[in-house]
C-alpha cells in the first residue's frame, strides 16, 4: 500500500486523472486491452478531467465499467455514469458496447435483474486479473462502492455483482460489485478528500481495521493499492 498526498481536492484530481492515462497507455501495451473501474462521488468527474486531451491511447480498446451504480433511471443526475459522461466520456471515442453502465428502472425491473446482467456482462469479458485500475471514491462512514458499514450486502457471497436496498445514503437502491469482485484488479485506487473523511481514511489504514466496520479497508489490488489523498483527507494519519 502506498499513500499519493497532494495538498488540495483539484491538484489530487489533476494527478489521478494523469496517472490514469499513463496506467491506460501501459495496459494496452502490456496486454492491448484496459479495463476501467469508474466511481461516482465527489471524486468521479476530477478523475477523469485529463482523458479528453490524451494521447497515445486506443480508445477502441479501452472498457470501462463502474464499482457501483445508483438504481435510477438513464440520466438522472443521481446516477454515477452521468457525471463520467460529463467529465469524459462524452468526448471520448469510446465504442458505446465497451462501456458497461448498469441497468435502471427504466430497462430493467429491480435492481436484483440489474445486478444479473452486470455480472454477465463481466463474466464474459475475458482475461485473468480482469481490471486494470479500480478507482473508489469513500464516503464519510468509510463506505466505497455500495458497500456500506454494517449493511448485510455487504457478506454476500459467490456473486459479481448485488442488489443492495435500505442504501443509508440516498438513493436507497443501487446495484455494486461485491468485495469478491473489486478485488479482480491489477490496481486499487482510493481517492479522498476533504476534512469531513480524515476519520475514514484514519480508520480504513489503521493496523487490524475490519471491513464490516471500515468497508474501505477490505479491498486492495493485486498489484498495488493506492490511497490518494489531499492534505485535509490525510490529516489525522
Ligand atoms: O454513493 C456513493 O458514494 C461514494 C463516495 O461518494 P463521495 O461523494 O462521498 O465522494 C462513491 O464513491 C460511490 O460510487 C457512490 O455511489
Amino acid at each position: 500500500m502506498t499513500i499519493e498526498q497532494r495538498a488540495t481536492k483539484d491538484e489530487l484530481g489533476t494527478a489521478i486523472s494523469e496517472k490514469l492515462v499513463a496506467e491506460i497507455v501501459a495496459a494496452q501495451h502490456d496486454r492491448g486491452v484496459a479495463h476501467i473501474v469508474l466511481t461516482g462521488g465527489s471524486m468521479g468527474g476530477l478523475s477523469l478531467q485529463a482523458l479528453p486531451g490524451a494521447t497515445g491511447i486506443d480508445w477502441s480498446a479501452v472498457h470501462f465499467w463502474w464499482g457501483d451504480e445508483r438504481f435510477v433511471p438513464a440520466g438522472s443526475p443521481d446516477r454515477n455514469d452521468v457525471e463520467a459522461d460529463r467529465a469524459a466520456l462524452d468526448a471520448l471515442p469510446v465504442p458505446a458496447q465497451h462501456v458497461h453502465r448498469v441497468a435502471g428502472p427504466d430497462t430493467v425491473p429491480d435492481a436484483e435483474s440489474a445486478a444479473a446482467a452486470y455480472s454477465d456482462a463481466i463474466r464474459s469479458t475475458e482475461g485473468d486479473g480482469l481490471f486494470d485500475v479500480t478507482m473508489f471514491g469513500v464516503g464519510p462512514d468509510a463506505h466505497l462502492a455500495s458497500l456500506f458499514p454494517h449493511h448485510p450486502a455487504q457478506r454476500t457471497e459467490g456473486a459479481i455483482a448485488i442488489a443492495v436496498h435500505d442504501s443509508p445514503k440516498p438513493p436507497p437502491d443501487r446495484v455494486s460489485l461485491t468485495f469478491e469482485c473489486l478485488g479482480r484488479s491489477r490496481t486499487v485506487w482510493l481517492m479522498v478528500a476533504g476534512a469531513e473523511k480524515a476519520d475514514a481514511v484514519a480508520a480504513a489504514l489503521a493496523p487490524g481495521a475490519d471491513r464490516w466496520d471500515v468497508p474501505a479497508s477490505g479491498v486492495h489490488g493485486t498489484e498495488s493499492t493506492v490511497w490518494w489523498l489531499d492534505d485535509a483527507a490525510a490529516s489525522k494519519l
